[in-house]
């Protein structure tokens, strides 16, 4: 069997009484979209948080492509491979669109963002690289042209796009997407979609998007995790989760249900 992407082993975290995520085991898979889904302060948000470290799990483990990297802080991790975006958006707000972007290779430049601002030569052509390639990737998130903008002279869903460049501009393997649709019009979360599509198909991507909207979800990921009070109700593909009782009873509604099924339930 592949070595997951990324694998959590029995991973649980408790702020005092209240266990968040219980005993989670999950692997992704190489190369894909892995959704991980569930109800309103299922765990998602905290799992991600474990994920890239910026929560210590009470047990258990997180491995990437087999290696445990429990022991690692947050910058660790995003050397590592690991990159994500927030449900709530964290850019700086006095820095233009390109800089933020620019401001998140600095883990990759050699001597740093010190160096970098002493402007040694040496450092003044990496930072010149590591500028083509942040305007490269706000191309490749559409938004080539805001470049100099203030992110708050952004619309709420090009903002989350900026996001989603400074993210890709650590040069992850593994991306974590944090509800990555929220106030996204219909039109947006398709070109949303197509992105995603593109981060993995040509870039190779391996993804994990928490999001509340199905459509998106069914039509994004490869394989889906299902989360009820921080533990997994359930793990398959769209067609499986969306099928699996549990799942439409608890979370999707018969909306969302297979047709057959929901038919063999109406009696049609
Ligand atoms: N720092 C914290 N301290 C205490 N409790 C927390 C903390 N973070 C999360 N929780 C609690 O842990 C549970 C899981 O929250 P989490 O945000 O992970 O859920 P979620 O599935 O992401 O929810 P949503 O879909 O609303 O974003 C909730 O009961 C939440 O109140």
């Amino acid at each position: 069997m592949t070595t997951p992407a990324l694998a959590l082993r029995g991973l649980t975290k408790a702020f005092g009484g209240l266990v968040a995520v219980d005993g989670l085991d999950m692997a992704v898979r190489p190369g894909e979209v892995h959704g991980l889904i569930g109800p309103n302060g299922s765990g998602k948000s905290t799992t991600l948080n474990l994920i890239s470290g910026l929560l210590r799990p009470t047990r258990g483990q997180v491995l990437l492509e087999g290696r445990d990297v429990t022991g690692q802080g947050a910058a660790a991790r995003v050397r590592l491979g690991i990159a994500r975006t927030f449900q709530n958006i964290r850019l700086f707000r006095h820095l233009t669109v390109l800089d933020n972007v620019l401001a998140a290779t600095y883990p990759r430049t050699r001597a740093g963002l010190l160096a970098v601002l002493a402007r040694t030569p040496a450092m003044r052509s990496e930072e010149e690289a590591a500028r083509r390639r942040s305007l490269e990737l706000l191309d490749l998130v559409g938004l080539g042209r805001r470049a100099a903008d203030l992110p708050g002279d952004l619309p709420y869903a090009q903002q989350r796009l900026v996001e989603i460049a400074r993210a890709l501009a650590t040069g992850p393997r593994v991306l974590l997407l944090d509800e990555p649709a929220a106030g996204m019009n219909p039109a947006e979360k398709q070109e949303l979609l197509a992105l995603i599509r593109r981060l993995n198909r040509e870039f190779g991507l391996t993804v994990v998007l928490v999001e509340h909207d199905m459509s998106l979800v069914m039509q994004a990921c490869d394989r889906i995790t299902v989360l009820n009070f921080g533990s997994r109700v359930a793990e398959g593909t769209p067609q499986e989760v969306r099928r699996h009782p549990e799942v439409v009873r608890a979370y999707l509604g018969t909306r969302f249900a297979d047709p057959a099924a929901r038919e063999a339930r109406s009696g049609a």
